[in-house]
C-alpha cells in the first residue's frame, strides 16, 4: 500500500528523532547541566519565563561556569565567564566561528546571504571586511555631519515633547544609521521602506526564536511544497524572503540611480561600495546584504544603549552631577557650547559613563550564538561537533570578581580611562561586542554615535525621575527589560529639564540649524 504524504512525513520525523536521540545518548564527557527532560526534546526552553540570560545565570550557580544542555536533539554549551569565552571563541576561533543551522531563517528566507547568520566562509569574511573598513575609526569622521544633525533634532524634540523621549531617541539612532548605510534620510516613520524594514525585523524575531518552526528541528521538512497541508511555514518563509530581498534592493538601487544621474552617490557605505573596482554582480549582491546589515544591526542595538543610559541617569543623580561637572569645567556654563568629537579626549568621565552603561545592561546580553565545526576538548570536557556555543555576556558583565558590586552604576570602577587596558574592572567592550572572528564590525560607529548623544544630552538636560503626584517622592524607573536577542528597557517615564536658560537657547539654536539641514 503506498504511503500517504502525511504518513511519510510522520515516519521520517520519527526516524530523524530516534537517530538524534540515540546519538545524544552515546555522548560522554559533556559539561554538567540541567536534567535532559524527555528523550530528544531535552531541556525545552521555549516556555522558560523571562530572559534566557537569567536562566543561564541561575544554571551557572548550580552547574558551574560551563553548562551543557540538549534541546530538540541539538547540543548547547553556555560559557559564563570571560576566560572561557576568550579561550574558545577568540583563541580557537578557527573552529568556533560558524553560526547555528537555522533552516527557516538561513535557507528558506535567505539569511545565508547575510553577514550575521551565515557561516564563517570566505564570502562572510569579504563582507565583514568591507563593512569594517567603511566603519573603521579612520573612515568614521565623514559621518559626523549626519550624526550631529540627528542629534540636534533629538535635542530639540526633547524640549518640545519630553514625554515621547523614547521615540526621539529611536528616530535619531535609526535615521542616522540609515543615512550612514545609504546617504539619505527617510521622510518619516511612515516611509514605505522603514515600514518594510520594521516588518522584516519582526519576521526576524519570529524565526530567530528557537523552537518556533518545526523545520528548524527537522530540516528535511524544507522540501515540503508550499501547498502542502500544514506547510504555513513555507508560505511565511516566502513572504519574509520577499521582504528582505526588497529591503536589500530598494535603497541600494536608489543610491545606484543617483550615481548614474549625478556621477556621484554622496557619502555612505553603499556609495563607497559602488566606487569599488571590479564590481561584479556577485560582489554587488554581497554589498546589498552588507549595507542592509549596517542598518539592521546598528539601529536597535544603539537605541537600547541610550534607553539604558537615560534610565541609569534618572536612578543615579550623583553620577549625572559628576558628569555635568566635567562637561561644565571643559565647555563652560555661562557661555556653554555642545561637546563635539574633538572634545572626547578631554572628557574621560563621559567615556566611563558610556562603558558603565554598556556593562550595566548590554544591548545584546547573549551575543550571537557561535557553532563549533569539529569535536573539541576544553577543561576536560568534550564538546561535540555542531554544538551551539553561547557566551552569557550578561553574566560576564555582572561577575562579582571582575566587577565588584555589579548592580551599582559606578563609572569610577574603570580608574583612569587612559589606562582602561589595566583597569581592575575589565573594559566591558571586550565582551559586549562579541568575540573573535565574529565580533561586531560596527563597534566604532556605535560608540561614536552613543558618545555624542550622551555627552550632548548631559550638557543641556538634567534627567530626573518623575515625582509621585501625591507624595512628591521620586519614582525611579524600574529595571525591566525585554527578553529578546536585542534587549531594551521597557517603556518608562523620566523628566528632561533644560539645565538653564542658556542651555535652552542653545538647544533651540541647535534644533533650528538641524531643521534647516534636515534633507541634506
Ligand atoms: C551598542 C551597539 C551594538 C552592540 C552592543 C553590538 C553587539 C554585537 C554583538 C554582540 C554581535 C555578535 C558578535 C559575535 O557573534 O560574537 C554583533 C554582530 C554584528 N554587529 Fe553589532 N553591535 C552594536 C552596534 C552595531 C552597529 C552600529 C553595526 C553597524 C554596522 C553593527 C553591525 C554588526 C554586524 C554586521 C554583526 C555581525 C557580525 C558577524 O556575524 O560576523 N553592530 N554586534
Amino acid at each position: 500500500m503506498p504511503l500517504s504524504s502525511e504518513t511519510f512525513v510522520a515516519l521520517a520525523a520519527f526516524v530523524a528523532i530516534l537517530a538524534a536521540w540515540l546519538n545524544t545518548r552515546r555522548r560522554r564527557g559533556l559539561p554538567p547541566g540541567p536534567p535532559s527532560g524527555y528523550p530528544w526534546i531535552g531541556t525545552p526552553l521555549k516556555h522558560a519565563k523571562g530572559a534566557r540570560w537569567f536562566l543561564y545565570t541561575e544554571w551557572a550557580k548550580t552547574y558551574g561556569d560551563i553548562v551543557y544542555y540538549m534541546s530538540y536533539g541539538r547540543d548547547y554549551v553556555v560559557l559564563n565567564t570571560y576566560e572561557s569565552a576568550r579561550d574558545l571563541l577568540v583563541l580557537r576561533s578557527r573552529i568556533y566561528s560558524d553560526r547555528p543551522k537555522m533552516t527557516m531563517a538561513r535557507e528558506l528566507v535567505g539569511y545565508d546571504n547575510s553577514i550575521a547568520l551565515a557561516d564563517s566562509t570566505p564570502r562572510t569574511v569579504f563582507m565583514r571586511k568591507a563593512v569594517q573598513t567603511e566603519l573603521s575609526p579612520k573612515n568614521l569622521p565623514r559621518f559626523q555631519g549626519v550624526q550631529i544633525k540627528e542629534n540636534g533634532l533629538m535635542l530639540g524634540k526633547l524640549l518640545e515633547n519630553p514625554a515621547d523621549f523614547m521615540d526621539h531617541v529611536r528616530i535619531m539612532m535609526a535615521y542616522s544609521v540609515f543615512a550612514v548605510a545609504y546617504g539619505y534620510r527617510p521622510q518619516s516613520d511612515n516611509d514605505e521602506l522603514l515600514l518594510m524594514i520594521k516588518k522584516m525585523m519582526e519576521d526576524f524575531a519570529v524565526f530567530a526564536t528557537p523552537g518556533n518552526f518545526l523545520v528548524d528541528i527537522l530540516p528535511f521538512l524544507k522540501h515540503v511544497p508550499a501547498w502542502f497541508p500544514g506547510a504555513e511555514f513555507k508560505r511565511f518563509g516566502e513572504a519574509a524572503a520577499e521582504r528582505i530581498n526588497a529591503v536589500c534592493k530598494l535603497p541600494f538601487d536608489r543610491v545606484k540611480a543617483r550615481k548614474a544621474a549625478e556621477g556621484t552617490a554622496g557619502l555612505s557605505v553603499t556609495a563607497s561600495f559602488l566606487e569599488m573596482p571590479d564590481l561584479t554582480p556577485e560582489k554587488e549582491h554581497m554589498f546589498r546584504w552588507s549595507s542592509e546589515a549596517v542598518y539592521a544591526a546598528g539601529s536597535d542595538t544603539t537605541v537600547s544603549a541610550i534607553y539604558t543610559f537615560v534610565l541609569c541617569m534618572a536612578r543615579n543623580p550623583d553620577v549625572q552631577a559628576k558628569a555635568y561637572a566635567e562637561l561644565e569645567a571643559w565647555l563652560g556654563a555661562a557661555d556653554m557650547r555642545l561637546p563635539t568629537f574633538e572634545d572626547r579626549a578631554d572628557l574621560p568621565y563621559i567615556d566611563k559613563v558610556l562603558w558603565e552603561t554598556f556593562r550595566w545592561y548590554a544591548p545584546v546580553p547573549l551575543g550571537l550564538p557561535h557553532r563549533l565545526t569539529q569535536d573539541d576538548v576544553y577543561q576536560g570536557y568534550t564538546f561535540p561537533k555542531g554544538t551551539t556555543v553561547i557566551a552569557n555576556v550578561w553574566n560576564i558583565l555582572h561577575d562579582e570578581v571582575m566587577y565588584p558590586d555589579p548592580w551599582t552604576f559606578n563609572p569610577d570602577r574603570y580608574g583612569n580611562s587612559a589606562d582602561i587596558e589595566n583597569s581592575i574592572n575589565q573594559d566591558p567592550r571586550k565582551s559586549m561586542f562579541g568575540f573573535g572572528r565574529r565580533n561586531c564590525p560596527g563597534q566604532h560607529l556605535a560608540e561614536a554615535s552613543l558618545w555624542l548623544a550622551i555627552s550632548n544630552i548631559l550638557m543641556v538636560y538634567e534627567i530626573q525621575a518623575v515625582r509621585d503626584p501625591k507624595t512628591g517622592e521620586p519614582v525611579l524607573p524600574p529595571m525591566d527589560f525585554t527578553p529578546g536577542a536585542i534587549s531594551k528597557a521597557l517603556p518608562f517615564k523620566v523628566d528632561f529639564k533644560p539645565r538653564s536658560a542658556r542651555a535652552e537657547t542653545l538647544i533651540r539654536a541647535t534644533y533650528k540649524k538641524a531643521l534647516e539641514n534636515v534633507d541634506i
